[in-house]
């Protein structure tokens, strides 16, 4: 069954279209890819999902369903609560994934408190698993303030915020675009930890298409607005149909042998 079916999306700025005629489907346990040039239209994909679109972008077409629920038609109340809890965002900006002016433990409690009826000691246990689960020292984590961690932990508390209530959807738009590589891998193994963990859908937005060979399992392919192929990675990567995937995929740096590729993607 799938977690999230957009159908005909098309979103305009004024009379131009951003977005247009776009189909995608992500199943229960999915990472699905979604891999393009820059300006086709991911990040703006992405945000309509949970509605988070800026108010100069408007959704003119289409729908898209969370487990059948319509989320471009509910109402605004109904749709806050399954932000964070139902569907969970992970940004490139790892910085403004926290307020910059409270301890991130504040803010987790924040977030638990929000959407759990759980009571201070447990949400602080919850906290700390959650800190645990994802590697970092979870006491002095807690106590920090955003400035306080390097970009690597402070993505690492983001996912950790992200799955702390198993969404169902996981939404990670270029995560590691401004992590080095060393982090930028120990991110992408994490959210694959946190998703077999869960079997949550992931939807993976990422320029890299090296990122998107190793951890998704179906790619979809988006060009000037539109998802132009989809499928799973296996078919999509040796049978690829679309003259844009064609040309995508050729200007991949070429391999000479698997050692290599495995070098190269060891460090991606
Ligand atoms: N707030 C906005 N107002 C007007 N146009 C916008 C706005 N946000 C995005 N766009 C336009 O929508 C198109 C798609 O942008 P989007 O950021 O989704 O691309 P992208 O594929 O995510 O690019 P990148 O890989 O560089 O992040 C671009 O032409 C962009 O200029």
């Amino acid at each position: 069954m799938n977690v999230l079916e957009i159908s005909n999306l098309s979103i305009h700025h004024r009379n131009q279209k951003i977005i247009h005629s776009l189909d995608l489907a992500i199943e229960k346990g999915d990472w699905m890819a979604v891999a393009g040039e820059s300006g086709s239209g991911k990040t703006v994909m992405a945000a309509s999902i949970g509605r988070l679109l800026p108010s100069e972008l408007t959704i003119t077409a289409g729908t898209i369903l969370l487990n059948s629920l319509n989320l471009l038609t509910i109402k605004e109340n109904n749709l806050r609560p399954l932000l964070g809890k139902e569907i969970s965002y992970i940004f490139q900006d790892y910085k403004g994934a926290f307020t910059p002016f409270l301890t991130i433990g504040k803010q987790f409690n924040e977030m638990l408190k929000a959407h759990t009826g759980d009571s201070k000691k447990v949400r602080n246990e919850r906290v700390y698993e959650a800190l645990r689960l994802v590697g970092l020292p979870e006491e002095r984590v807690y106590a920090s303030y955003p400035f306080q961690l390097s970009g690597g932990q402070l993505q690492r508390a983001a996912i950790a915020m992200a799955m702390i209530l198993e969404p169902t959807l996981l939404i990670a738009d270029e995560p590691t675009t401004a992590l080095d590589s060393l982090t930028a891998a120990s991110v992408l193994k994490l959210i694959e930890k946190m998703q077999r963990k869960t079997n949550c859908a992931v939807l993976f937005i990422t320029h890299d298409l090296r990122h998107a060979k190793k951890y998704a399992n179906k790619i979809a392919i988006m060009h000037n607005g539109t998802i132009v192929e989809s499928g799973l990675k296996t078919a999509l990567f040796h049978r690829p149909e679309h003259p844009y995937t064609k040309s995508l995929l050729s200007a991949i740096p070429k391999l000479k042998s698997s050692h290599q590729e495995r070098l190269m993607t060891a460090d991606s």
